[in-house]
């Protein structure tokens, strides 16, 4: 079964671009969007390295899915795939990236400048798959006006207009749990529909907003299932 095979396709006429042949996906079952973004990552760190192709066993190794699996999943993109050769990189970087419709350019603003706040806005984990960061936020009067990298530390009062100005699309919510509910509120009414979410804070947000909450102890948990079984 391919993607192609788990998914709605557009209508006639409507393709992703690459080729044309190839429509690209209304709506992705959970597991396989949940596996391209994996096989995304691997591949956007094997272009990194300069890497021209990757075999299924390699995908497979790094992402701890099976290679049958893969195979399965990655059969719609038959023309990157060869016997013998494996995937080409670059030609499944930009197709995983159409269909999970991340191509182009993300905007990211970032809530709380403290430890975390700093370090996501001077790395690479969000640019390296077509996120940037471009407006950082503190509530703190000490550090709004400073320096993070490229940017300066904004006042929170400004959420609306910047989000409007700098087409937010993600908010990412580097602060005390405490006040992660209230900012999530302010990006919602600001009409920000994805909110990534570092605290521990259970966020309640209405259907059309998606909430990722990242918590490596829960996929430590998760990992050690996989261990103990
Ligand atoms: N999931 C993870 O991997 C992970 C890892 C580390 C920390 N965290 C979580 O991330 C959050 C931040 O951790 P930290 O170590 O950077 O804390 P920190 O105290 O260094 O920084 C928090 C910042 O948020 C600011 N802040 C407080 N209220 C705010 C508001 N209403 N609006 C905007 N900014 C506000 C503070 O002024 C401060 O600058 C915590 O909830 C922590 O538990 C998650």
């Amino acid at each position: 079964m391919s993607v192609g095979d788990l998914t709605k396709p557009h209508g006639a006429g409507d393709t992703n671009g690459a080729d044309d042949t190839e429509p690209v996906p209304d709506r992705l079952s959970l597991g396989v969007a949940a596996r391209l973004a994996r096989y995304l990552q691997v591949l956007t760190k094997a272009k990194k390295e300069g890497k021209e192709t990757i075999s299924s066993q390699e995908l497979s190794s790094f992402t701890q899915v099976n290679s049958t699996q893969i195979r399965r999943d990655l059969s719609g993109f038959g023309k990157f795939g060869k016997r013998g050769v494996g995937y080409n990189v670059d030609g499944l970087v930009s197709q995983i990236r159409k269909i999970l419709r991340t191509a182009g350019q993300h905007n990211i603003a970032l809530f709380g400048a403290g430890h975390l706040g700093r370090a996501i806005a001077s790395s690479d984990v969000f640019a390296d798959h077509g996120f940037r960061v471009v407006a950082i936020f503190d509530a703190d009067p000490e550090k709004v006006g400073t320096s993070v990298g490229a940017l300066q530390v904004r006042d929170v009062a400004t959420v609306p207009q910047v989000v409007e100005d700098e087409d937010i699309v993600v908010g990412v919510l580097a602060v005390p749990s405490s006040a992660a509910q209230t900012l999530a509120d302010q990006l919602v009414l600001s009409g920000v529909k994805i909110i990534f979410n570092y605290s521990e804070s259970l966020l309640r947000v209405p259907p059309e907003v998606t909430v990722h909450t990242s918590s490596p102890a829960v996929d430590l948990l998760y990992a050690l299932y996989f261990y103990l079984t």
